[in-house]
């Protein structure tokens, strides 16, 4: 692969409100430095990509912003989410995760009904009147274009649904608890192409009332359905701009290589 130098970078900061601001975020594993110093801000209510070849260190950066490194990664630096640094250790993680949701590469519902899929955290939260149970039910299916397809089986096995239609559910669970913003980690790799449209088309219906950052090798994927893209190489976010610039006129030479299919 050809050398590239990996300070030269070009990062726009959005005229939009932040929902996440990261300030001079590092991430190693161990000895291992995986993340470089990343300064970003990612809009409320836009969608934002995370691209870059495979070990770029997408999930890592992800994953920081709802603390799933805890354990795993020392993240250094500070990450701003409604002027509260949620990289303190001494922040709750269990309550961040209530305004901060993710969403995995592989759909994973519970085994258990469709309906107790959406219910389950809500009543461990303290929800239990049963017409709001229902009524967040319904309403996070009819985010997630789920309810039509799902509503005269909301008691059966969730186990039964289509991968598609099992992602949709599992973002559903996620914004069942009303969450501010919402980490996608590839969330339509294990999906077909028609399941994956419509998984594009319900993230930006989603973008109305939610902050979207989403993790995707896919960059078509990212062109149709982001606002804006951070392309990242070797931990270092080398570009971060309007998705329309980044695909159509990049400022560093190694985003255009990437972009146009010369690596990765
Ligand atoms: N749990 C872990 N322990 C140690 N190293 C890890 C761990 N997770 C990731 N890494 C390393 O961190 C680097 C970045 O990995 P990461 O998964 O964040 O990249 P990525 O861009 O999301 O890759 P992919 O597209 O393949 O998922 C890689 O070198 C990877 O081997």
């Amino acid at each position: 692969m050809q050398t590239y130098n990996l300070e030269d970078s070009y990062i726009v900061t959005p005229t939009e409100s932040a929902a996440i601001t990261t300030e001079n975020i590092e991430v190693s594993y161990g000895s291992h430095q995986v993340i470089y110093q990343t300064n970003l801000q990612f809009p409320r209510n836009k969608i934002s990509a995370l691209i870059g070849a495979s070990g770029s260190g997408k999930s890592t950066l992800l994953r920081s912003f709802n603390r799933m490194n805890d354990g795993k990664a020392n993240v250094n630096g500070q990450i701003w989410y409604r002027d509260v640094d949620i990289n303190d250790r001494k922040i709750n993680v269990y309550e961040l995760r209530k305004h901060i949701g993710m969403v995995f590469q592989r759909p994973n519902p519970f085994a258990k009904s469709i309906k107790d899929n959406l219910t389950f955290a809500l009543k461990e939260n303290g929800i239990t009147d049963k017409q709001q149970l229902s009524q967040r039910t319904e309403e996070s299916l009819i985010a997630v274009s789920l309810w039509d397809e799902v509503k005269d089986k909301i008691n059966e096995s969730a186990l039964s649904l289509s991968g598609g239609q099992a992602q949709r559910l599992c973002i559903a669970r996620s914004i069942a608890m009303k969450p501010d913003v919402l980490l996608l980690d590839e969330p339509a790799s294990a999906l077909d192409p028609i399941s994956s449209a419509k998984l594009e088309e319900t993230l930006k219906t989603l973008s109305k009332n939610y902050t979207i950052i989403i993790v995707t090798h896919n960059m078509q994927q990212a062109s149709r359905v982001s606002d804006y893209t951070a392309f990242l190489h070797m931990g270092h976010v080398i570009e971060y701009d309007l998705t329309e610039n980044i695909f159509t006129n990049p400022h560093i030479q190694t985003t255009e290589d990437y972009i146009s299919g010369n690596f990765g």
